[in-house]
C-alpha cells in the first residue's frame, strides 16, 4: 500500500511549466491592452496638434488610423511598439498632395520590415489613406490653423530631404588580414577583451606583443599618453582617445578615416594608425560596450530619480533665460544631427575615463559564463565551460557549445551476448519486434541501455531523457515486451490492453498514427480515444492500444461498466510526464492510484531534476528501474546561441532582429545543418517565413 504519494503537482513543480507560462503570456497580453487603451490620448497628442480643441472629424480621423493600424499590426504589438509604429506611418504620409499608392510603392519595403511580410496590400491602403487623412483634415481644421507652422516644420524636420535615397553603406573595415594561403579574411570572432599589463603602445609606437595581442582602451589611453608627452598633440591624452574612439565608431570606411586619425595623432604615430585600422572591429566592440554599460547605468539611475524625494532643488527663470536655454537645446541637437549626418557618432560618456572603467566592467553574468562545471553536473548557478559572451551593436550573444558526449560505461559494452558492443542491431531482436522495427538499423544508445529492463522484465519504469533521445521507440520496446507476453504456440491472443497517456489530444493522434503502422505487421488494432475520437463498446473491446489523455481516461475507468474492459489493461504508459503538472497532476495521481498493482507502468520524461520524487509516485524501483540520461546522452550534440536584442527603436530592433535571424539560418545551412526558427506565435511564424524567403531570394 502507498503512503503519502507525493503529489506530482509538487513534484514537477520547479521543472519549467508550459500552461504557467502560457498564463502569464495571456496575462500580459491582457495587461498590455488596457495599457494601450490608457496610452491612446499620449499618442493623440503627439498626433494631433491641439488635441483638447479639435473637431469630431479630427478625432474620428484619428481614430479611424488608429483602427486601421491595429488592423495591420494585428493587434500582436505592445503599446510602445504600436506607438512608434503609428508614429512612423503617420510620418511617411503627413506631405500635402501626394499620390497614395506609389508612397506606397516607395515604402512598402521599410513598412513590411516594421510590421512584417504578411502585411496585406489593402491594409497599407487603409492605413496610407487614414493617416493622408488625419493630415489633411488637420491642416483645414480651424482651431489647429493656427498652429499649422509649426507643426508643418516639425514635419519637415522629420522627412530630411533626400532621406529615401538608398544608398549603400560603405565598407566598415578597410584593413582586412591576408590569410597564410593568400585568402583574406574577415574577423568576426569576438576577442575577449582584458587589460594586459606590459603590453602597451609606448610613446605612441605600439609594441607588437608575439605571443598574444590584447586590444584595449587602456593601450589607446596608454598610446595617447605617449603621443602628449612627446608633445605631439596639444589636447589631453583622454581628449585625443576620446576623438579617437569617435571616428573608431564612424561608418566610414578605413581609408576615408585614415587621414583623419593621422591628423590627430600625428604624422610620427604612424603605426598607431595602422594598428587602429588593423584592429578597429575589436575596438568598436569595446567602446560599445563600454557604451552599453554607460547607458544602463544612466538608466538605472534615472529610474531612481523618479523616485520621490525630498526637498528637490527648484529652478526659477526668467523668460529670456528660458528661451536662451531652449536655443541651447536647439543647438546641441543640430550639432547632434550633424555629426549623424556626418556618420559620426556621439560618445556621451563626458570624459574618456569613464568610457575606460565602463568598458572594463565586468556584469555579474560575466562570473558565470563558462565557469560551470562539467556537463555531467547539475548546478545551475554557471553556465557550462566553453560558454562565450559577446557584445555586438545593440545586442548581445551568448554561446554554449555542445556538451561533450559520455563515454562509453562498462557496463553498456556487456549487452550482446554474441560480441561486445554498445549499440543493439535490429537484427538481434525477435522475429514480430524487428516487423516493428521495419526501417531502423539498430537501437540507439539510449534505447540499448534500457532494453534489457524494458523488454525482458515487468518492472515499471521511468525514462528521463532530452528531446529528441527516442522515446517512442522505448514505449515501443515496452509494448512489443507485452505482446510477447501473449503468444501461445505461436499465435498471438489479443485479451489485453494498452494505454497510452499522452498529454495532448494532437499528441494523442500523432502517436495513434505512428504505432497503428508499425503495429500493423502484427495484426494489432491502435486507436485514439480522446474528446475528438470517440469508440463505441464494440470498439473499445476490439482495440489492443488505445491512445488518450489523462482527463478522458480517468472518465471511462470512472465508469463501473467499463471495470470490465480496464482489468484487461497490462500496461499503462504515460509519455511526457513532466507535461502533466499543476491541476492535470491531480488526475494523473488519481489515474495512477486506481491502477492495479500487477499493471506494469511505464513513464516517460524530459530531463527533471526531481526525478526520484516522480519514480516514486510512478511506482518506480530507483534502483532497477529509473534511467536518467542527461544531455550527454544525446544522439545529436546540442550546441545553443542566445540572442538579446537591447535596441530601443521599435523598426531598428525590428531590422536587427530579422538580420540575426537570416544570419544565424545562413551559418547553419553553410555548415551544412539544417535550422528551425522558433517564434513566439502562429503569425510571426508566417512573418519569419516570409521575411527569410524574401532574404534568400533578394
Ligand atoms: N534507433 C533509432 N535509429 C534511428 N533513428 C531513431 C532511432 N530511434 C529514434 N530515432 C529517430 O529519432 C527522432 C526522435 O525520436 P522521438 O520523437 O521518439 O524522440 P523523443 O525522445 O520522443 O523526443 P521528444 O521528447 O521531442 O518527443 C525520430 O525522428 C526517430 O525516428
Amino acid at each position: 500500500m502507498l503512503t503519502q504519494l507525493p503529489r506530482l503537482t509538487n513534484s514537477l513543480r520547479d521543472h519549467f511549466d508550459v500552461d504557467r507560462a502560457y498564463l502569464q503570456r495571456k496575462e500580459i497580453l491582457r495587461n498590455i491592452k488596457s495599457i494601450r487603451l490608457r496610452d491612446d490620448s499620449e499618442l493623440a497628442r503627439r498626433l494631433v496638434h491641439r488635441w483638447d480643441d479639435v473637431s469630431s472629424d479630427v478625432r474620428l480621423a484619428y481614430k479611424q488610423f488608429l483602427g486601421s493600424v491595429r488592423e495591420l499590426t494585428d493587434g500582436e504589438f505592445s503599446s510602445d511598439e504600436f506607438e512608434e509604429v503609428a508614429m512612423f506611418i503617420y510620418g511617411l504620409f503627413n506631405v500635402p498632395d501626394i499620390d497614395i499608392k506609389r508612397r506606397i510603392f516607395e515604402k512598402k519595403g521599410e513598412l513590411q520590415k516594421l510590421v512584417g511580410y504578411s502585411a496585406q496590400d489593402s491594409s497599407l491602403q487603409k492605413v496610407a489613406e487614414s493617416a493622408h487623412r488625419l493630415y489633411m483634415l488637420q491642416r483645414d481644421d480651424p482651431e489647429t490653423a493656427s498652429a499649422w507652422t509649426g507643426i508643418a516644420d516639425r514635419h519637415c524636420e522629420a522627412i530630411e530631404f533626400g532621406s529615401d535615397i538608398a544608398f549603400k553603406v560603405p565598407a566598415r573595415f578597410l584593413v582586412d588580414v591576408p590569410l597564410e594561403n593568400g585568402a583574406i579574411s574577415v574577423v568576426d570572432s569576438f576577442v575577449t577583451v582584458i587589460p594586459h599589463e606590459g603590453q602597451h603602445l609606448m610613446n605612441g609606437q605600439y609594441t607588437l606583443n608575439a605571443e598574444r595581442e590584447v586590444v584595449s582602451l587602456r593601450s589607446l589611453k596608454d598610446a595617447c599618453e605617449g603621443i602628449v608627452k612627446q608633445g605631439s598633440s596639444p589636447v589631453s591624452g583622454d581628449d585625443l582617445a576620446l576623438a579617437l574612439c569617435r571616428l573608431l565608431l564612424s561608418n566610414k570606411a578605413g581609408d576615408e578615416i585614415a587621414g583623419d586619425l593621422l591628423d590627430l595623432v600625428g604624422d610620427g604615430a604612424f603605426e598607431l594608425v595602422q594598428y587602429l585600422l588593423l584592429h578597429r572591429k575589436e575596438l568598436v566592440d569595446t567602446i560599445q560596450y563600454g557604451l552599453f554599460i554607460l547607458k544602463s547605468e544612466k538608466m538605472a539611475s534615472n529610474g531612481q530619480a523618479r523616485m520621490p524625494s525630498y526637498g528637490t532643488q527648484v529652478t526659477v527663470q526668467t523668460e529670456s533665460e528660458r528661451q536662451m536655454d531652449k536655443l541651447r537645446r536647439k543647438e546641441e541637437k543640430r550639432h547632434k544631427r550633424g555629426m549623424d549626418q556626418e556618420g559620426m557618432q556621439d560618445i556621451p560618456a563626458d570624459s574618456f575615463a569613464s568610457l575606460l572603467i565602463a568598458s572594463e566592467k565586468k556584469q555579474p553574468f560575466d562570473d558565470l559564463i563558462g565557469t560551470g562545471q562539467g556537463p555531467n553536473s547539475f548546478s545551475v548557478s554557471a553556465l557550462p565551460q566553453g560558454t562565450t559572451r559577446f557584445h555586438g551593436s545593440n545586442y548581445e550573444e551568448v554561446r554554449i557549445p555542445p556538451t561533450a558526449t559520455a563515454p562509453i560505461r562498462p557496463d553498456e559494452k556487456l549487452l550482446t551476448a554474441v560480441f561486445i558492443a554498445f549499440q543493439i542491431e535490429i537484427s538481434e531482436l525477435d522475429d514480430f519486434a524487428q516487423a516493428a522495427f521495419r526501417g531502423y538499423k539498430s537501437l540507439n544508445r539510449i534505447q540499448s541501455r534500457i532494453f534489457y529492463t524494458t523488454y525482458y522484465s515487468n518492472e515499471n519504469i521511468l525514462v528521463c531523457a532530452p528531446t529528441g533521445a527516442g522515446k517512442t521507440n522505448i514505449a515501443m520496446i515496452s509494448v512489443l515486451h507485452e505482446i510477447k507476453q501473449h503468444f501461445r504456440d505461436g499465435i498471438l491472443r489479443k485479451e489485453f490492453k494498452i494505454v497510452y497517456v499522452a498529454p495532448m489530444k494532437a499528441l494523442a493522434a500523432e502517436v495513434t498514427s505512428t504505432f497503428s503502422q508499425r503495429l500493423s505487421p502484427l495484426n494489432l488494432v491502435v486507436k485514439e480515444l480522446t474528446g475528438d475520437m470517440q469508440l463505441s463498446r464494440n470498439e473499445l473491446e476490439q482495440t489492443q492500444m488505445i491512445v488518450t489523455t489523462p482527463e478522458k481516461w480517468d472518465v471511462i475507468t470512472r465508469k463501473s461498466s467499463d471495470m470490465s474492459m480496464s482489468m484487461l489493461v497490462k500496461l499503462l504508459i504515460i509519455d511526457e510526464v513532466h507535461l502533466l503538472n499543476d491541476d492535470r497532476g491531480s488526475v494523473i495521481e488519481a489515474l495512477v492510484e486506481s491502477t492495479q498493482s500487477m499493471i506494469r507502468i511505464v513513464g516517460l520524461s524530459a530531463t527533471l531534476p526531481n526525478y526520484l520524487e516522480v519514480a516514486q509516485f510512478l511506482r518506480v524501483n530507483a534502483e532497477t528501474g529509473l534511467f536518467f540520461f542527461d544531455s550527454c546522452y544525446r544522439p545529436v550534440p546540442l550546441a545553443q546561441q542566445y540572442i538579446g536584442i537591447s535596441e530601443k527603436d521599435f523598426a531598428k530592433r525590428n531590422e536587427l532582429f530579422n538580420k540575426i535571424c537570416y544570419d544565424k539560418v545562413v551559418e547553419s545551412v553553410k555548415q551544412g545543418h539544417q535550422a528551425m526558427v522558433f517564434v513566439h506565435s502562429r503569425k510571426d511564424t508566417g512573418k519569419v517565413a516570409r521575411m527569410l524567403i524574401l532574404k534568400f531570394i533578394s
